[in-house]
């Protein structure tokens, strides 16, 4: 389970997290929405250490993650998808996946094949530059890098930003299976409400760096989305 207790962060003098409080459960497939600039990658940086939080904590699986470096998240099965992909377009899809497999969690040094088998196309361009990719390709290919390390938890900051609609299909087929074949725990950042809905079993609504509502998608009704999420 990730939890975050009374988090504060700013950035400067500016405070963007506000005690914030949050529980994802283990297994779970979990939606953060919120419109732009309420604190959803603030927070997704938190978890993932990218950040230091100003007070309060952050725990997954009970383990105090505030006192555990960036590198050390994929040790404990965490993969992380940012918002912009942030492959390296230098390198080739095969590099760019082989990076992934420097970290310790994962002895062997051949990429695993159930990559390819998600998101075919990666093996197509295996030897393709990765700033040579569409962005759709480019996506899977970020993806692809998290899951090289079989991670329990997939935390994804809106993976479809600017994606062609069947690779955002592919994108939601890929997900439900991780989470209902090997129980992987879905953690994801996303605006766009057909997406949430599809992919998400429990929401967490945000607004001004806090929490004001979550519960089952269901639950997710028009009167909140008027409220909080409507542009
Ligand atoms: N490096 C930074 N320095 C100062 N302020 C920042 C920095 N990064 C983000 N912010 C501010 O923090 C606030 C929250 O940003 P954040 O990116 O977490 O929001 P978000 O909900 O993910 O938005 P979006 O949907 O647009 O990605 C915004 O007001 C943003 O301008």
């Amino acid at each position: 389970m990730i939890e975050l207790k009374d988090v504060n962060q700013k950035y400067g003098g500016t405070q963007i997290l506000w005690n914030l409080n949050m529980k994802i459960e283990k297994g779970s497939r979990t939606c953060i929405m919120g419109r732009n600039g309420v604190g959803k990658t603030t927070l997704l940086k938190c978890i993932m250490g990218m950040l230091p939080v100003s007070t309060g904590s952050v725990t997954i699986n009970d383990l105090d993650m505030t006192k555990k470096s960036v590198e050390q998240r994929p040790e404990i099965g965490v993969g992380y998808v940012p918002q912009g992909r942030h492959i390296f377009g230098q390198l080739t899809v095969e590099e760019n996946l082989k990076v992934s497999l420097s970290c310790k969690r994962q002895p062997s040094k051949t990429i695993p094949e159930s990559v390819f088998e998600l998101f075919p196309v990666l093996k197509e361009m295996l030897h393709r530059r990765g700033g040579d990719l569409s962005g759709g390709q480019q996506q899977q290919l970020a993806i692809a890098r998290a899951l090289v390390l079989n991670p329990d938890i997939l935390i994804l900051d809106e993976p479809n930003e600017g994606i062609q609609p069947n690779i955002v299909q592919l994108i939601r087929d890929v997900l439900l299976k991780l989470n209902k074949e090997q129980g992987m725990t879905i953690v994801l950042v996303e605006q766009k409400l057909p997406f949430a809905r599809a992919v998400g079993e429990q929401f967490h609504l945000m607004e001004k760096g806090e929490v004001v509502a979550s519960g089952p998608m269901a639950d997710l009704d028009d009167e909140l989305v008027g409220k909080y999420l409507a542009v």
